[in-house]
């Protein structure tokens, strides 16, 4: 029986587009090899809604995305945007989506596909086999925190403030989900915190240590944030699954990007308690590629195999995609943000042709 999805698109800005175009053809390939009818409705988010109609996260955007099984998204932010003031810039739109969806739990697999590990810039003994799920707390934060704002003094300078924020209620929910995720994979999990300085740190690793006891069979630890960014680079491999806080996953999982050769390798899942999830690349909108179809689609295709694995329950067509990736990579095909010497160059559409033939050949 053929399975009917509705699917929100947010192209989004920057290079946005150009790899949105890629996941909707790789996607009604997979829909037509699957027997699944995908029906697309797009949206507006980020700088080309500021364009179009003054908000970065119009509602009815909210609404197409809860109206819908999942949402796709790219990118959002540019050099366009970036003098307007910080509720009314592109990034106040992704957090209103991530907080209007609820969405506070951010799965970031770094995974070294065996064709790329020389592209890392590390050495091939430190990546070989690195297979590490990021579990960044995505709804709390100092993304969210209050007070916000900058402010004057009383001396009329200016003071710009932020606030790291985590209840008790917030830190076991994502912790849940990275106890769970650790029992998945192979049992261990790393709580990353800054607990040295931060009294929102020292809740957090309480917290953790608590549900641990919950979790029996998972080797807990813990680290310092500027200790797990070193860590990363000097031994990755130490890694199964990481929880933290929203600030420290951003960072972090940029950092474990590198470790696959390119941050254009990415893909990410974000998930609430209910409702539809939004799948996106953990890169940005790229703008100093945009336009120039120079940018890697594959942490978007990645994404798309997120969708069908975590939104939608299509495990076998997200099998199908992940195998087509690994097999363009395998037969030499790179896009200009991985270091390849003697393989083949392309474009962001050559690559997703490339993909849409290896699709076909399966
Ligand atoms: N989820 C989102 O929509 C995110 C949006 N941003 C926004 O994106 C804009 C640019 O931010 P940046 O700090 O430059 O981060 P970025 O991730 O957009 O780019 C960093 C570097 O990686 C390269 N890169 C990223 N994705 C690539 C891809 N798929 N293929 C080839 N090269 C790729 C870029 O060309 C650039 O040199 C900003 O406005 C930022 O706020 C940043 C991160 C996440
Ligand atoms: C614009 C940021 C809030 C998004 C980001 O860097 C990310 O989610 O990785
Ligand atoms: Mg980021």
């Amino acid at each position: 029986m053929t399975q009917n999805y509705r699917i929100t698109l947010l192209p989004g800005d920057g290079i946005g587009p150009e790899i949105m175009a890629v996941a909707v053809d790789v996607l009604k390939v997979v829909g037509k090899k699957f027997d699944i009818q995908f029906e697309f409705q797009e949206a507006l988010i980020g700088g080309a809604a500021i364009d179009a109609t003054g908000e970065p996260l119009p509602s009815a955007t909210l609404d197409t995305c809860r109206n819908s099984d999942a949402v796709l998204l790219a990118a959002i932010g540019g050099y366009k945007w970036d003098s307007l003031p910080s509720n009314l810039r592109p990034e106040a739109g992704l957090l209103g989506l991530r907080a209007g969806l609820g969405l506070f739990a951010n799965l970031r697999p770094a995974k070294i596909l065996p064709q790329l590990i020389d592209a890392s810039t590390l050495k091939r003994e430190v990546v070989e086999g690195v297979d590490i799920m990021v579990v960044r707390e995505l709804t709390g934060g100092i993304y969210f925190g209050k007070p916000k704002g900058i402010f004057a003094t009383e001396t009329g300078e200016k003071r710009g403030v932020n606030t790291m924020v985590y209840t008790e209620s917030e830190i076991d929910r994502i912790g849940r989900v990275a106890f769970e995720a650790a029992r998945k994979r192979s049992g261990k999990l790393c709580s990353v915190d800054k607990a040295n300085v931060l009294e929102v740190s020292q809740l957090w690793r309480d917290r953790i240590t608590q549900l641990s006891q919950e979790y029996p069979d998972i080797e807990l630890s813990h680290l310092y944030v500027d200790n797990a960014a070193m860590q990363l680079l000097r031994a990755p491999k130490q890694f199964d699954t990481i929880v933290t806080g929203n600030l420290f996953g951003d960072i972090l999982s940029d950092a474990a990007a590198m470790l696959t050769g390119s941050i254009g390798m990415l893909p990410s899942a974000s998930l609430g308690a209910q409702g539809p999830g939004v799948f996106e690349p953990v890169h940005g909108s790229a703008p100093d590629i945009a336009g120039q179809d120079k940018a890697n689609p594959l942490a978007q295709v990645l994404s798309v195999a997120m969708m069908l694995r975590y939104g939608l329950n299509q495990p076998e067509a997200a099998d199908s995609i992940e195998k087509a990736v690994l097999q363009v990579l395998e037969q030499g095909d790179r896009t200009g943000d991985i270091i390849s010497p003697g393989k083949n160059l392309l474009g962001c559409r050559a690559m997703g042709n490339a993909l849409i033939l290896a699709l076909e050949a399966q």
